[in-house]
């Protein structure tokens, strides 16, 4: 009997976890074995659910909103994954919020019932190439922020450096030597948004005749899961709760310009925005990454709104804020 092999993607927030996702799950159609998603998000709006949705409308996907992945959302996780197995799914993708260790979600695939169904393939660790250094670095982040980079490199199977599209030759070398020395066995591919060698990635996903069922079995640590299981410590959750979630709404169509002056004036404690924003043309896709915005046009016909993740954010302050600008 085959085990379910599992991905999980961890990565900073807008490093490009979605982008490869959508990639890989491409590549799993092309393939013709059948994936299953699920995503973590923090805050209540489900943005990358529906990044994802509009382009792969069939995928499985279950979503686990509104937390990080940890002691409290354990159950959770494998209650999503025991859904998702449901429908005999080939491989399974988990991607995490930016904000969590990996090696969480590893004790919730150790649970006695999934732990002979599906086994972790291989923990992708997706970083920001022009970012990662600041993110890294302990006198220009928080605390919390440089430990989880450190944990989602020091974990890795396979690293991404992406964004190479905005680094020069020079600073390319600078963050593989910092990389390298917190994690010198796993390969580093450096993409330009997300584009790797799938096929790398994807060397042990195959269509899976015999799938084992999910049922009630002995408790056993495979080797592979020993390597990322750690001693789970309650600490860490109080430590993200500086991390907080705002979620804006339109009333009006709006422009550009006054979204992005917004954003601005959250910086440095505005970690990553996105949202479908309703300029006087058309709806975009509005991401925003560090001190960068993207816009893309969108087919989203729902509800618009613009989601602002950062730390230590002052919701009141920036609600009022938003109030003015009267959009
Ligand atoms: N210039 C550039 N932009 C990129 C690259 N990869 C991704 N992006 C853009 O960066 C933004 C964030 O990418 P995502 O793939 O959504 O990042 P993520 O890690 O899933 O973000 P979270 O869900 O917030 O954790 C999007 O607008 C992407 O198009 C890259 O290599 N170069």
């Amino acid at each position: 009997m085959k085990k379910i092999p599992v991905f999980v993607l961890s990565g900073f927030l807008g490093s490009g976890k979605t982008t490869l996702l959508k990639q890989l799950l491409r590549r799993c159609d092309e393939k013709g074995v059948a994936p299953a998603v699920l995503m973590n998000e923090i805050g209540e709006a489900d943005m990358d659910g529906e990044i994802i949705l509009e382009k792969n409308q069939q995928q499985i996907m279950e979503k686990l909103l509104d937390g990080c992945i940890c002691c409290s959302k354990k159950s959770e996780v494998s209650d999503s994954i025991k859904k998702l197995l449901e429908n005999k799914p080939d491989v399974i993708f988990i991607e995490l919020t930016g904000v969590a260790n990996p090696e969480e979600v590893v004790d919730s695939l150790t649970e006695p019932e999934l732990i002979d169904c599906l086994y972790l393939e291989k923990v992708i660790t997706v970083l920001d190439g022009e970012n990662i250094l600041e993110y890294n670095s302990i006198f220009e982040s928080v605390r919390e922020l440089v430990q989880t980079t450190r944990r989602q490199i020091e974990v890795a199977d396979i690293l991404i450096l992406n964004k190479v599209d905005l680094i020069s030759a020079s600073h390319k070398e600078k963050v593989k030597k910092v990389i390298k020395k917190q994690n010198a066995e796993s390969p580093v591919y450096f993409t330009s948004y997300s584009e790797v060698d799938l096929d790398i990635l994807l060397e042990n996903v195959n269509v899976i005749d015999n799938k084992i069922s999910l049922h009630k079995n002995n408790y056993t640590h495979s080797q592979r899961e020993n390597k990322h299981h750690h001693n789970h410590e309650h600490k860490h959750h109080r430590s993200y709760s500086r991390i907080n979630t705002i979620i804006l709404e339109f009333n009006q169509h709006t422009k550009q310009a006054k979204v992005d002056k917004f954003l601005k004036k959250w910086q440095p404690n505005l970690l990553r925005a996105k949202g479908y924003i309703p300029l006087k043309d058309r709806c975009y896709l509005l991401q925003h990454v560090m001190k960068r915005t993207y816009l893309e046009p969108a087919e989203y016909k729902g509800r618009h709104y613009l989601v602002m993740i950062g730390i230590d954010l002052d919701t009141n302050e920036v609600e009022s804020e938003w109030a003015k600008l009267n959009v």
